[in-house]
This record gives structure tokens, C-alpha cells and sequence, in this order.
């Protein structure tokens, strides 16, 4: 059996105390097991790729206290395999976005959504790290808790994220040397060949949130390289004439992160000002997850 057919059938497996279910999602190096340990349940994912879940790790630790991710429990080797425990949440935005009507979320869940998506990317920068991987299937919801199932949004999926600087600002080279270039939604300053760097994880939120709102970025994504290129450029120096439809009102928004570069410290609460702007009324912590005869909707 090859190693990603094993990583498949791990189902029954103990690992840390914890007894394997069944998979509850899978990328392209790893496998994500629900895991029992008596009542307590947790997400195990299970992978090859050593390095990038040591970086994953060692994100999640740092973040344990901000809120903003899955809490970290445990990593360990197990067989030819390198293990992740951690908190588990529930389902992430792009299936959200999936099981939407039309496929695509109403206004007041995309401003709720890109506000507490900015928390989460604030405390990850403020790390010094670069996620790198910014996309709607890499944010999920917590669990609902309350009567009313209330839900916060989280950042998972550090295996591409890296540490940009030192404590003293100096920048990082990454070893692992992955080519940005290669990535159609990369930002538009690494779709060039530049490093990632935070500005570019807050332009990728936007494209997130432009697909969140029914444009077709698959499509665009399909674009000649000159012209998505072309695009991504506009995008930044003319927002109000580039914005698909769907996020046009969100111009305040795009307009400031058209405006960011790598020099002048991010104004986060600016970002999420401009987020609320475009709609006032919306509270942006009331994020529900609806669950009417088992059809999961977030408002
Ligand atoms: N803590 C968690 N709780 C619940 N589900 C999770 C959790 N972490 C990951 N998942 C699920 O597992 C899937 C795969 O996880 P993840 O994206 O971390 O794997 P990956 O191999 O790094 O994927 P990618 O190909 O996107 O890099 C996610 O889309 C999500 O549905």
C-alpha cells in the first residue's frame, strides 16, 4: 500500500490516546481525522510532509491564546507519518459557500466574514509570519456553542506560512524555496516573483471575498497569464474600475488594500473601519451558523 493510501486508512488507529474515526478532510499532503479520547473529540491530521507540519505546529502554539485558530494539543511521529492534534471546527467557508443558495454568501455574512478573517490575519502578522495560502477553504467557523449557534471565524493550514522577520525586523529567507509564481491566486506583487509578504495574505483575502460573493475567479483564474496579471494590477491602482459587481460595495475596503505595501505598518483597524463602512448596520461579531433540518447556512 503507497503511503497516501495508507494516510487514507488510518480509521481505528490509537494515537496519543485518541482513537481515529474517520476522515473529516483532505489537501494535498495530509489527512484530517476526527479522533475520540472518551467524550473528548479532536481533529488529528496525519501527513508526510514533516517540515510543513512543524511549521503548522509551531504557528498553532504560538497562536494557543489569540482566538484566531484551532488550539494546539500535541504533535508526535506515528509510523511513517507526522501527526498534528488539535481543536476541531466546524466547516470551513469554501464548503459554507458550496451549500449556499446560488452558491454565493449574502452581504451582511461577507462583511462579517472579512472582519473577523482581518483579526485572524492580524494576529498571525503581528507574529511576524506570513500565512501564504489565503483562501476560503483555509478559514472555518468554530463549533457553535451558544443557544443561538453563534460561530467565530478561524485560520487553519499553516504548512505554507513562514516567519518573514526577526524580532528586529530583519527579513527571512525560506529554505523550502516554494515558487509563488506558479500559484494562479497568488497576489499580484508574488504572481511576479516577488516574497509574500503580509500585504499580500490581506490583497488574497479579496480575492476570497470577491469569490465568497458570486464572481466567477475560477474563470478569471483560467485567464491568459498576461491578462490575469493585468487584472490582479488593476485591481490595485483602479479598484473602483476593475471590482466585480458582487463587491463593489465593498470598495472602501478594496480601495485601502490597493493602497498597502510592505514599508508602512498595516493599519488593521483602519481595514475592518472601511470593512464596516461598507455596511454600518451589520454587527460584525453576530456570525451565525444556521442549521435548519441539517441544511448549514452562515448569516
Ligand atoms: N482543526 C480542524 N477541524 C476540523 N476540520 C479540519 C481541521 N483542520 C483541517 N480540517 C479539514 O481538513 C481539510 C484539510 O486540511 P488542511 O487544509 O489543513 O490540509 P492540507 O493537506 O494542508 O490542505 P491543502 O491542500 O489546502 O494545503 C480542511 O479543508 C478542513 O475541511
Amino acid at each position: 500500500m503507497s503511503h497516501s493510501d495508507a494516510l487514507m486508512n488510518l480509521h481505528g488507529s490509537q494515537i496519543r490516546g485518541y482513537q481515529l474515526l474517520e476522515p473529516i478532510g483532505s489537501g494535498s499532503y495530509g489527512v484530517v481525522y476526527l479522533a475520540f479520547s472518551g467524550p473528548d473529540s479532536i481533529a488529528i491530521k496525519v501527513s508526510v510532509r514533516e517540515e510543513d507540519l512543524l511549521m503548522e505546529a509551531s504557528v498553532l502554539q504560538q497562536l494557543y491564546y489569540k482566538n484566531v485558530s484551532p488550539k494546539f494539543f500535541f504533535n508526535d511521529k506515528f509510523g511513517p507519518f507526522h501527526t498534528l492534534g488539535m481543536e476541531i471546527l466546524g466547516p470551513d467557508i469554501e464548503s459554507l459557500r458550496q451549500k449556499a443558495d446560488f452558491k454565493f454568501f449574502e452581504r451582511p455574512t461577507l462583511i462579517k466574514f472579512t472582519y473577523q478573517a482581518l483579526t485572524c490575519l492580524e494576529a498571525l502578522h503581528t507574529l511576524k509570519i506570513v500565512h501564504r495560502d489565503v483562501k476560503l477553504s483555509n478559514f472555518a467557523v468554530t463549533k457553535p456553542t451558544t443557544p443561538e449557534n453563534r460561530v467565530a471565524v478561524r485560520i487553519f493550514d499553516f504548512g505554507l506560512s513562514h516567519v518573514y522577520a526577526d524580532a528586529d525586523g530583519t527579513l527571512r529567507d525560506d529554505p523550502r524555496n516554494f515558487d509563488f509564481k506558479k500559484m494562479k491566486y497568488a497576489a499580484y506583487e508574488p504572481s511576479l516573483g516577488c516574497d509574500p509578504m503580509p500585504k499580500d495574505d490581506i490583497c488574497q483575502l479579496g480575492y476570497a471575498v470577491m469569490y465568497a460573493a458570486g464572481f466567477d475567479f475560477g474563470k478569471k483564474l483560467k485567464c491568459p497569464d498576461d491578462e490575469l496579471s493585468n487584472w490582479k494590477r488593476e485591481l490595485i491602482r483602479v479598484p473602483a474600475e476593475t471590482l466585480p459587481l458582487p463587491v463593489q460595495f465593498m470598495l472602501p475596503f478594496y480601495e485601502l488594500v490597493g493602497d498597502l505595501d510592505d514599508i508602512i505598518p498595516i493599519q488593521y483597524d483602519l481595514l475592518k473601519q472601511r470593512v464596516q463602512e461598507c455596511m454600518p448596520e451589520v454587527d460584525t461579531s453576530d456570525l451565525i451558523l444556521s442549521d435548519e433540518d441539517g441544511r448549514l447556512t452562515l448569516i
